[in-house]
Protein backbone atom coordinates (compact mmCIF):
# COMPACT_ATOMS: atom_id res chain seq x y z
CA UNK A 1 0.00 0.00 0.00
CA UNK A 2 1.30 3.44 -0.71
CA UNK A 3 1.49 6.07 1.83
CA UNK A 4 -1.18 8.91 1.40
CA UNK A 5 0.02 12.32 0.01
CA UNK A 6 0.72 15.03 2.41
CA UNK A 7 0.70 18.82 2.54
CA UNK A 8 4.40 17.89 3.76
CA UNK A 9 4.81 16.20 0.11
CA UNK A 10 4.10 19.02 -1.76
CA UNK A 11 5.74 21.44 0.39
CA UNK A 12 8.41 19.33 -0.37
CA UNK A 13 7.52 19.50 -4.13
CA UNK A 14 7.47 22.86 -4.28
CA UNK A 15 10.56 23.71 -2.23
CA UNK A 16 12.61 21.89 -4.98
CA UNK A 17 10.51 23.21 -7.70
CA UNK A 18 11.20 26.90 -6.53
CA UNK A 19 15.17 26.34 -7.17
CA UNK A 20 14.66 24.70 -10.80
CA UNK A 21 14.51 26.96 -14.15
CA UNK A 22 11.36 28.69 -14.44
CA UNK A 23 11.33 27.58 -18.17
CA UNK A 24 10.50 24.20 -17.01
CA UNK A 25 8.87 25.44 -13.96
CA UNK A 26 5.72 27.04 -13.01
CA UNK A 27 6.50 27.13 -9.34
CA UNK A 28 9.89 28.81 -10.25
CA UNK A 29 8.26 31.27 -12.86
CA UNK A 30 5.64 32.00 -10.41
CA UNK A 31 8.27 33.03 -7.42
CA UNK A 32 10.58 34.85 -9.63
CA UNK A 33 7.22 37.25 -10.44
CA UNK A 34 7.17 37.97 -6.92
CA UNK A 35 5.19 38.40 -3.71
CA UNK A 36 2.69 40.31 -5.30
CA UNK A 37 1.86 38.17 -8.66
CA UNK A 38 1.69 35.02 -5.63
CA UNK A 39 -0.88 37.15 -3.52
CA UNK A 40 -3.02 37.78 -6.51
CA UNK A 41 -3.17 33.95 -7.71
CA UNK A 42 -3.47 32.97 -4.18
CA UNK A 43 -6.52 35.49 -4.32
CA UNK A 44 -7.97 34.06 -7.30
CA UNK A 45 -7.99 30.42 -6.11
CA UNK A 46 -9.40 31.67 -3.29
CA UNK A 47 -12.41 32.99 -4.75
CA UNK A 48 -12.58 30.21 -7.07
CA UNK A 49 -12.55 27.80 -4.44
CA UNK A 50 -15.58 29.86 -2.52
CA UNK A 51 -17.81 30.02 -5.30
CA UNK A 52 -17.34 26.07 -5.91
CA UNK A 53 -18.15 25.83 -2.29
CA UNK A 54 -21.22 27.81 -2.62
CA UNK A 55 -22.72 26.73 -6.32
CA UNK A 56 -19.94 24.87 -7.74
CA UNK A 57 -20.29 20.34 -8.21
CA UNK A 58 -18.44 18.23 -5.97
CA UNK A 59 -15.59 17.63 -8.55
CA UNK A 60 -14.76 21.41 -9.08
CA UNK A 61 -14.43 22.24 -5.42
CA UNK A 62 -12.02 19.11 -5.28
CA UNK A 63 -9.73 20.65 -8.25
CA UNK A 64 -10.40 24.29 -6.85
CA UNK A 65 -9.27 23.24 -3.19
CA UNK A 66 -6.24 21.82 -4.81
CA UNK A 67 -5.38 24.96 -6.14
CA UNK A 68 -5.70 27.03 -2.83
CA UNK A 69 -3.70 24.55 -1.28
CA UNK A 70 -1.03 24.46 -3.86
CA UNK A 71 -0.98 28.33 -4.17
CA UNK A 72 -0.85 28.71 -0.80
CA UNK A 73 2.68 26.78 -0.22
CA UNK A 74 4.02 28.79 -3.06
CA UNK A 75 2.87 32.04 -1.04
CA UNK A 76 4.49 30.26 2.38
CA UNK A 77 7.79 29.70 0.14
CA UNK A 78 7.77 33.10 -1.04
CA UNK A 79 7.38 34.44 1.77
CA UNK A 80 9.79 32.45 3.76
CA UNK A 81 7.58 30.45 6.06
CA UNK A 82 7.74 27.18 6.76
CA UNK A 83 4.56 24.41 6.64
CA UNK A 84 6.02 23.32 9.85
CA UNK A 85 5.35 26.89 11.24
CA UNK A 86 1.92 26.95 10.20
CA UNK A 87 1.38 23.57 11.78
CA UNK A 88 2.56 24.50 14.65
CA UNK A 89 0.52 27.45 15.22
CA UNK A 90 -2.95 24.94 14.31
CA UNK A 91 -1.53 22.71 17.07
CA UNK A 92 -1.08 25.52 19.07
CA UNK A 93 -4.70 26.50 18.67
CA UNK A 94 -6.16 22.79 19.59
CA UNK A 95 -5.41 23.80 23.40
CA UNK A 96 -9.01 25.81 22.85
CA UNK A 97 -12.48 26.12 20.79
CA UNK A 98 -12.86 28.69 18.55
CA UNK A 99 -15.17 30.23 20.30
CA UNK A 100 -13.74 30.28 23.48
CA UNK A 101 -11.12 32.23 21.51
CA UNK A 102 -13.26 34.67 20.15
CA UNK A 103 -15.21 35.48 23.10
CA UNK A 104 -11.72 36.05 24.69
CA UNK A 105 -10.72 38.53 22.30
CA UNK A 106 -14.27 40.46 22.98
CA UNK A 107 -13.44 40.79 26.58
N1 LIG B 1 -0.14 21.21 -7.66
C1 LIG B 1 0.29 21.97 -8.54
C2 LIG B 1 -0.58 22.92 -9.18
N2 LIG B 1 -1.89 23.21 -9.00
C3 LIG B 1 -2.16 24.19 -9.88
N3 LIG B 1 -1.06 24.51 -10.60
C4 LIG B 1 -0.96 25.47 -11.69
O1 LIG B 1 -1.55 26.68 -11.25
C5 LIG B 1 -2.10 27.36 -12.36
C6 LIG B 1 -3.53 27.70 -11.99
O2 LIG B 1 -3.80 28.90 -12.46
P1 LIG B 1 -4.96 29.14 -13.53
O3 LIG B 1 -6.01 28.11 -13.48
O4 LIG B 1 -5.35 30.56 -13.30
O5 LIG B 1 -4.15 28.90 -14.88
P2 LIG B 1 -3.32 29.93 -15.75
O6 LIG B 1 -4.20 31.01 -16.28
O7 LIG B 1 -2.59 29.08 -16.75
O8 LIG B 1 -2.27 30.56 -14.69
P3 LIG B 1 -1.49 31.96 -14.81
O9 LIG B 1 -0.86 32.04 -16.18
O10 LIG B 1 -2.48 33.07 -14.52
O11 LIG B 1 -0.43 31.89 -13.72
C7 LIG B 1 -2.07 26.42 -13.57
O12 LIG B 1 -1.01 26.75 -14.45
C8 LIG B 1 -1.80 25.06 -12.92
O13 LIG B 1 -1.06 24.15 -13.72
C9 LIG B 1 -0.06 23.75 -10.20
N4 LIG B 1 1.24 23.70 -10.59
C10 LIG B 1 2.05 22.80 -9.96
N5 LIG B 1 1.62 21.94 -8.97
C11 LIG B 1 2.56 20.99 -8.34
O14 LIG B 1 3.88 21.46 -8.47
C12 LIG B 1 4.66 20.47 -9.14
C13 LIG B 1 5.78 21.13 -9.88
O15 LIG B 1 5.27 21.91 -10.96
P4 LIG B 1 6.32 22.80 -11.78
O16 LIG B 1 6.81 23.84 -10.85
O17 LIG B 1 5.53 23.39 -12.94
O18 LIG B 1 7.38 21.86 -12.24
C14 LIG B 1 3.68 19.70 -10.01
O19 LIG B 1 4.15 18.42 -10.38
C15 LIG B 1 2.51 19.61 -9.03
O20 LIG B 1 2.79 18.60 -8.06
Amino acid sequence: MTTPFTLNDLAAIVESRAAADAGSSYTRSLIEAGPARVAKKLGEEGVEAALAVACGAKVELVSEAADVLYHLMVALKVRDVSIAEVMAELERRTAQSGLAEKAARKS
